[in-house]
């Protein structure tokens, strides 16, 4: 029942939260990891690529751990395997690496040992790990999501993303990790701000389930988080307050941070303009950014059928960026 050949799995990034939906709101982008999983005699890692930097290639990585979860869960031993990976998702930027690397690593080894487990209960194990099912619910389903996680399961339903939407992601080059940015929230907050955040969330949801681009702007604006991490990301609150009148059509910290993201229009003749100003009021505050035009990624991750005999990089190759 393992499979002898290995498999390979294809994961989009996400962007979680999309301001009032703390912890709850999640979109796949189009920009991914490739992660190849093996039986093997000796637990080995290839890692390829500027952003596998850093990363541990022995058992503490976090794929490996994963895949074990999933072993244990399934009731299958299989301690060393070969694992390959490359990404093209910034690590620690807020654009889900954590996620992309609990859901490729899940995935994988699910299918590798024949896939006994199913999605919604990768689902809950893997909201489990990150605590809140935003980013790994948009890796493991692709589109937008929205998600209910009480600790055990996690409820959701998937929306597919309007075909106009576009997405500008603005990336600093400081990394800024999601423990440090949940630690600046308070533990407590009032109920006009639960009734704000209530009220824009729900009419997020609706605006983007029925491509209400003229409530986007007003439906993303927040007071869960961002008002407490803005001071970790120079420029955020000007930007937040100033891109809906420069084209965006809303504008939020994606995810943790430090990462903004502009949801636009594709027809708007403003987006050249949009991005300009976002670097340019990013550099002001001293900070060096990249901006990347992204899609919503209507697939979730994706497992390759044909495994072939070729290796890791023969098969992403023609995919990847570098
Ligand atoms: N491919 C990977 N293999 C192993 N570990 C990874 C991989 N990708 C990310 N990680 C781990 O996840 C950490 C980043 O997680 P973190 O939640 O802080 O940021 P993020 O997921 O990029 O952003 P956000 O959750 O705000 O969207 C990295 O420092 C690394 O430990
Ligand atoms: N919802 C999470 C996303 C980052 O993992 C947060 O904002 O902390």
């Amino acid at each position: 029942m393992i499979r002898s050949q290995g498999v390979c799995v294809k994961v989009p990034a996400s962007t979680a939260n999309l301001g009032p939906g703390f912890d709850t709101l999640g979109m796949a982008l189009s920009l991914y990891s490739w992660i190849g999983m093996k039986e093997s005699e000796h637990t080995q890692f290839h890692l390829y690529g500027d952003q596998m930097n850093g990363l541990t290639a022995d058992k503490t990585n976090l794929v490996y751990q994963v895949a074990q979860l999933v072993f244990d869960e399934a009731g299958v031993s299989l301690p060393e395997i070969e694992i390959s990976m490359y990404s093209d998702i910034p690590l620690t930027r807020g654009l889900g690496s954590s996620a992309s690397a609990i859901i490729g690593g899940m995935v994988a080894a699910n299918a590798l040992i024949g896939s006994p487990l199913s999605k919604d209960k990768l689902f809950d194990m893997a909201s489990r790990l990150e605590g809140h099912p935003d980013n790994v619910g948009a890796s493991l389903f692709g589109g937008i999501i929205t998600a209910v996680w009480d600790g055990i399961h996690a409820d959701y339903i998937r929306m597919e993303p309007h075909t106009n939407l576009e997405v500008l992601v603005v990336i600093p080059e400081f990394q800024l990790s999601t423990s440090d940015a949940r630690k600046v929230l308070p533990d407590q907050i009032s109920r006009e701000d639960a009734v704000y955040n209530i009220s824009r969330s729900s009419l997020l949801v609706a605006a983007l389930s029925q491509g209400r681009f003229d409530l986007i702007g007003r439906a993303m604006s927040d007071r869960l988080h961002q008002p407490y991490r803005a001071s970790l990301v120079p420029g955020m609150s000007r930007i937040l307050e100033e891109a809906p009148n420069r084209g965006a059509l809303g504008v939020a910290l994606s995810g943790a941070g430090p990462t903004l993201l502009a949801l636009v229009d594709r027809g708007n003749l403003r987006k050249r303009d949009l991005e300009t100003y976002l670097l340019d009021t990013m550099k002001e505050y001293g900070i060096q950014a990249s901006a990347r035009w992204l899609d919503p990624s209507s697939d979730g991750v994706i497992i390759s059928e044909n495994m072939p005999s070729n290796s890791f990089l023969d098969m992403i190759k023609g995919e990847v960026e570098a």
